[in-house]
């Protein structure tokens, strides 16, 4: 990847950018996002707290940090949340200092957050370090089945996500891209497209204006 660092500065060839993930629960973000983190030393997923139990195959801080009601509410009270929401019953939020550390060391950041959580960060001073991203699932069937197939949610739990999805599925038009994830293959193909070129975007290459004033012999 092209980066216009000065060779020994301490500053980031660029500023990291904030690559947002929504979706109706079950289309498939956390699969998608734990493969483009394994294979992309260049993006860190932002763990979110969450008052939710932990599911059998999540581990506390690294999927969440699962808090207490009481916890979550003196990060809130303590602004130590960049956004929060409640979802399906639950509270989760996004906790602010490692996004901002990562952010500044021009690491990107991955965030698996819902619609409000995205609206919350389009209006804090960050918007334009975000990248929001729309995840659909072919149709509701397949959507239903895969909540199924995961196993992870009692069958009341499932029709509740179910009975949601449509909600989710209708802020779909405040996400920059909306992809399709039929084949993972191919969605997570077109993720590592958006990332890339975002991540090529003129105002996210801190040393560029300096690049190219030193090959015109415009330094100063
Ligand atoms: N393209 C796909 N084809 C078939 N199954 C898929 C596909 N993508 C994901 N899945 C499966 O669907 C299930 C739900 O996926 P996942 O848990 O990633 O969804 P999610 O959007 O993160 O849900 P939540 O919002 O509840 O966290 C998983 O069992 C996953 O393996
Ligand atoms: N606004 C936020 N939404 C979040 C956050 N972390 C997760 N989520 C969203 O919650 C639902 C349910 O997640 P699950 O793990 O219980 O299936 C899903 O849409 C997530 O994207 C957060 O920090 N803020």
């Amino acid at each position: 990847m092209t980066a216009f660092a000065t060779p020994g500065s301490a500053t980031p060839a660029r500023r990291g950018l904030m690559f947002v993930m929504s979706s109706p629960s079950g289309a498939g973000k956390t699969t998608l996002s734990r493969r483009l983190l394994r294979e992309d030393p260049g993006i860190t997923l932002s763990v979110s707290a969450t008052t939710r139990p932990p599911r059998h195959d999540e581990t506390d801080g690294k999927d969440y940090y699962f808090v207490s009601p009481e916890r979550f509410q003196t990060m809130v009270k303590d602004h130590e949340l960049l956004e929060w929401a409640t979802v399906f019953g639950n509270r989760y939020g996004t906790p602010r200092a490692p996004v901002e550390a990562a952010l500044a060391s021009g690491s990107d950041v991955l965030f698996d957050i819902d619609w409000q959580g995205t609206q919350q960060l389009q209006q804090t001073d960050a918007a334009s370090d975000l990248v929001r991203i729309f995840i659909l699932p072919p149709d509701l069937g397949e959507l239903e089945r895969r909540l199924i197939a995961r196993d992870t949610d009692h069958p009341e739990v499932i029709a509740d996500r179910m009975a949601r999805a449509c909600d989710e599925i209708r802020h779909w038009g405040e996400y920059d891209y909306v992809l399709l994830n039929e084949s993972i293959e191919t969605c997570l193909a077109e993720l590592r497209a958006i990332l890339k070129a975002e991540r090529l975007r003129r105002k996210r290459q801190l040393g560029l204006a300096d690049f190219v004033r030193a090959m015109l012999g415009e330094g100063g």
